[in-house]
């Protein structure tokens, strides 16, 4: 959170004296404003052409102001701010004796006069008192730079385990940090004081001519604050540090009368201010793109303060006797550029891990029992909420895979746990998929590609067989196929229910495939079981071929021609048949046999089709492996993991791809095409076959049987067509007639329903007794 950008502000005080010389330092109404102006006779060796006016800004002239008042007006506000997680520093800058440590620190034996620091350890335990909602801690630590060396001014401390020699300063962003430092937690105003007291005791102090007491070294007071909320239960909290700097003073060698260690000390003191007003230039100089902040401790220790994100206050100490006019104005002059840097103060906000779990744990638990509550409501006490297992995820896994595979009708989701999984099984399986298929457009063997789209696996089959069941283009003709050759010689009878054909056999269309309605309403059946084709039932159409033959207009005028005294040839006899009495089945027969052939003339083409296709997808596939071998030889190209192809072997891979699809799609015609035709083969084989039993029937008719027998066999006599075994029949004597008439009867009356299997056996024996 940033306040904004703000400028170091500076407030001038001065060190009370009598002899303050009014004529030369003028504060103005506005107590922001000092104009200088020095006679020329006071300022010795200044060639007259200088100027002797200056004007200086300040945010406020503390002038003769006493602790309180600075206090109020300098470090209140910073104190305050610090609480809220502001960093913050006041720097008191002048030359020696002007007040420096007085304002920073204060007289240590009054405490009417002591300074900013127990000030402003007093407020920080005030506000904590104050802030109740916060637990706030404190810690302060004391640093000196002295001749550009590092003392901790509170390693005697019993508890600081801190040597001189391990300190160092390092810039750890956000801020910098004096590695080695000791820090310590202070619990109430008089532990603060006691190491305030203890540090100043150790602070190196040099006296000379213009303070008996003048503090040779920068010293560096830090308080640091750590603010948690005690309402809020979040893991948020604030941290602040204030430096409180009493720099050394500037002065003038020649003026202290200093020699020996103490010249040696001022000139490392100016040495480090010098390189402070450097950095303070670099600082307000815009176009500045480097700050010099390590060419000394003392700009590097406070690189936080200058410019950075920082409250930063410096207080201007002058001591305003004619006497130091000329360090006053070199410390108005530092003050003047002071307030031109600019800073950012920045609250320092942090996040606690350890809170902040905590925090989590007890929100995880809240709503793990809301959930338990909500499944209690809704009868879903058995549902668990835990991670899931590695059986469980087995389990899953099984699930997806039964579901794909269409055994699983629907996968439960219980909870949102299981939901996730079960998509990332899917996703697996998804991926497995797509590389298993990926690679089989580079294997030389159609049969993964069949086995990933789901189509019966032919590995090791001659193209169009299915299943190995020997179902070959130009393999296996046919011919080679058992197909029932009727004998001319070996049908003497028609049977009048033929026994049907198989409905699950090869020849018979599968259900639920349609076979070429077009060519097949042609195929005219001429025994069926129950309906055939046409929706006549198989006792309808066997009447109608019956009826069919009766009126055959010759057939009549055969029966009227006398019988001749032998039986005519048979063969001469049958071509007789076909044309007249049989003329009809005949025709069947014929055109039933043009379909057939038309059929098998189609599957012959097909058939080269595919075996086309086929080569061709061997070409392909040829190609798309020799163009494979290449790409990894060259080395291949990888994005997000998938390996890029050039255009050439795409077009193989789409090439291949049609190529294929073409093959499954021929293959399932001629696969259904086999099945009509053997459906074909079946129909003209019982087109022949009754032609050839009605032949039969109508040559023993004709010529073998006698006149007399067949009166009875005719309508209104006892016997009917094919109810007694011809042979039996025929050697009956009148008598035996008579009881076979009698016995039939008796059966008949006993047992009605027998009249069918009587009828069938007796066809059976007929035909046994002709062959
Ligand atoms: N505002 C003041 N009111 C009363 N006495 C003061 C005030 N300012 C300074 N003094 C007195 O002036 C003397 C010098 O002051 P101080 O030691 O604070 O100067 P300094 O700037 O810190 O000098 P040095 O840089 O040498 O340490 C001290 O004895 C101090 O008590």
């Amino acid at each position: 959170m940033s306040a904004g950008s703000n400028k170091i502000r500076v407030y001038v005080r001065t060190r009370p004296t009598p002899n303050f010389s009014h004529d030369v330092l003028k504060f103005l109404p506005d107590v922001k404003t000092i104009n200088v102006d020095i006679k020329k006779d006071i300022r010795k060796g200044v060639v007259n052409n200088q100027p002797s006016n200056w004007s200086f800004k300040a945010d406020g002239i503390l002038h003769n102001a006493t602790q309180e008042a600075v206090h109020d007006t300098i470090s209140r506000k910073i104190i305050s701010r610090a609480m809220e997680g502001y960093n913050g520093t006041i720097m008191c800058y002048g030359q020696t004796g002007a007040g420096k440590t007085f304002t920073m620190t204060g007289a240590t034996e009054s405490y009417k006069h002591r300074g900013i620091i127990p000030r402003a350890l007093q407020q920080v335990f005030r506000e904590i008192q104050e802030r109740v909602n916060q637990a706030i801690t404190v810690q302060i630590s004391y640093l000196e730079i002295y001749n550009e060396n590092l003392y901790d001014l509170l390693s005697t401390m019993p508890d600081c385990l801190t040597s001189e020699s391990q300190m160092t300063i390092v810039d750890d962003p956000p801020g910098v940090n004096i590695k080695g430092l000791s820090v310590h937690l202070i619990h109430n105003e008089e532990e603060a004081f006691n190491l305030l007291f203890e540090g100043e005791t150790n602070r190196i102090i040099a006296a000379h001519a213009l303070n008996k007491n003048s503090s040779r070294s920068h010293c560096i007071f830090t308080i640091y604050l750590e603010s948690h909320s005690r309402i809020l239960s979040n893991a948020m909290y604030v941290t602040s540090k204030v430096n409180l700097v009493d720099l050394a003073g500037s002065e003038r060698l020649g003026k202290t009368w200093s020699e020996g260690k103490i010249l040696n000390e001022a000139t490392y003191i100016n040495k480090s201010l010098s390189f402070l007003e450097q950095t303070i230039l670099a600082l307000a100089d815009r176009n500045r793109q480097h700050v010099p902040f390590r060419q000394s401790k003392l700009t590097y220790a406070l690189k936080d303060s200058l410019g950075g994100n920082c409250t930063t206050i410096l207080v201007a100490n002058i001591f305003g006797e004619v006497a130091h006019i000329e360090e006053t104005l070199s410390t108005l002059r530092f003050a003047s550029r002071m307030r031109a840097v600019a800073t950012k103060p920045v609250i320092n906000e942090h996040c606690d891990p350890v809170r902040m779990v905590q925090k989590l744990e007890l929100e995880i638990h809240l709503l793990k029992q809301e959930l338990a509550m909500h499944d209690i409501l809704v009868n879903r006490c058995q549902i668990t909420y835990e991670p899931l297992s590695d059986s469980q995820i087995g389990e899953i896994n099984s699930q997806v895979h039964q579901f794909l595979e269409g055994t699983l009708d629907e996968i439960e989701i219980i909870n949102i746990r299981q939901l996730r999984e079960v998509f990332s099984q899917f996703k697996l399986v998804l991926k497995t998929k797509q590389k298993k298929l990926y690679e089989s457009l580079f294997t030389s063997d159609l049969v993964i590609i069949k086995r990933e789209a789901g189509l019966v696996e032919i590995e090791g089959q001659a193209v169009g067989e299915v299943d190995g069941h020997g179902f070959g283009i130009e393999v296996a003709p046919f011919s080679s196929k058992p197909t029932r050759v009727v004998s001319y010689k070996s049908i003497v009878f028609s049977p009048l229910f033929s026994p049907s054909p198989k409905k699950e056999s090869p020849g018979t269309p599968s259900p639920g495939k349609e076979l070429d309605s077009r060519s097949l309403s042609r195929m005219q059946p001429l025994v069926t079981s129950g309906k055939d084709l046409d929706g006549k039932d198989t006792m309808q159409r066997e009447q109608d071929v019956l009826s069919t033959d009766l009126n055959c207009p010759d057939s009549a005028g055969k029966e009227e021609h006398s019988r001749p005294s032998s039986p005519p040839n048979k063969a001469v006899a049958f071509e007789e048949f076909k044309i007249e009495r049989g003329c009809e089945i005949s025709r069947i027969l014929q055109e039933n046999k043009s379909i057939l052939s038309e059929k098998k003339r189609t599957v012959k083409e097909l058939s080269l089709r595919i075996n086309n296709v086929k080569q061709e997808i061997d070409v392909a596939k040829q190609e798309l492996e020799g163009k494979r071998q290449e790409r990894e030889e060259q080395g291949e190209y990888m994005n997000d993991g998938e390996v890029v192809i050039d255009e050439e072997e795409f077009e193989l891979i789409v090439k291949l791809k049609d190529l294929k699809s073409r093959y499954r799609s021929d293959y399932d015609t001629l696969r259904d095409l086999k099945s009509e035709i053997l459906y074909c083969q079946q129909l003209v084989e019982q087109c022949r076959y009754r032609l050839l039993t009605e032949f039969e029937i109508w040559y023993n008719e004709s010529f073998l049987i006698p006149e007399d027998i067949q009166a009875n066999l005719k309508g209104g006599g006892s016997l009917r067509p094919g109810l007694i075994p011809v042979n039996r029949v025929l050697a009956l004597e009148e008598d035996d007639h008579e009881r076979f008439e009698c016995l039939q009867q008796e059966l008949l009356m006993e047992n009605p329903d027998s009249v069918s299997f009587y009828n069938a056996k007796m066809k059976i024996e007929q035909r046994v007794s002709y062959t």
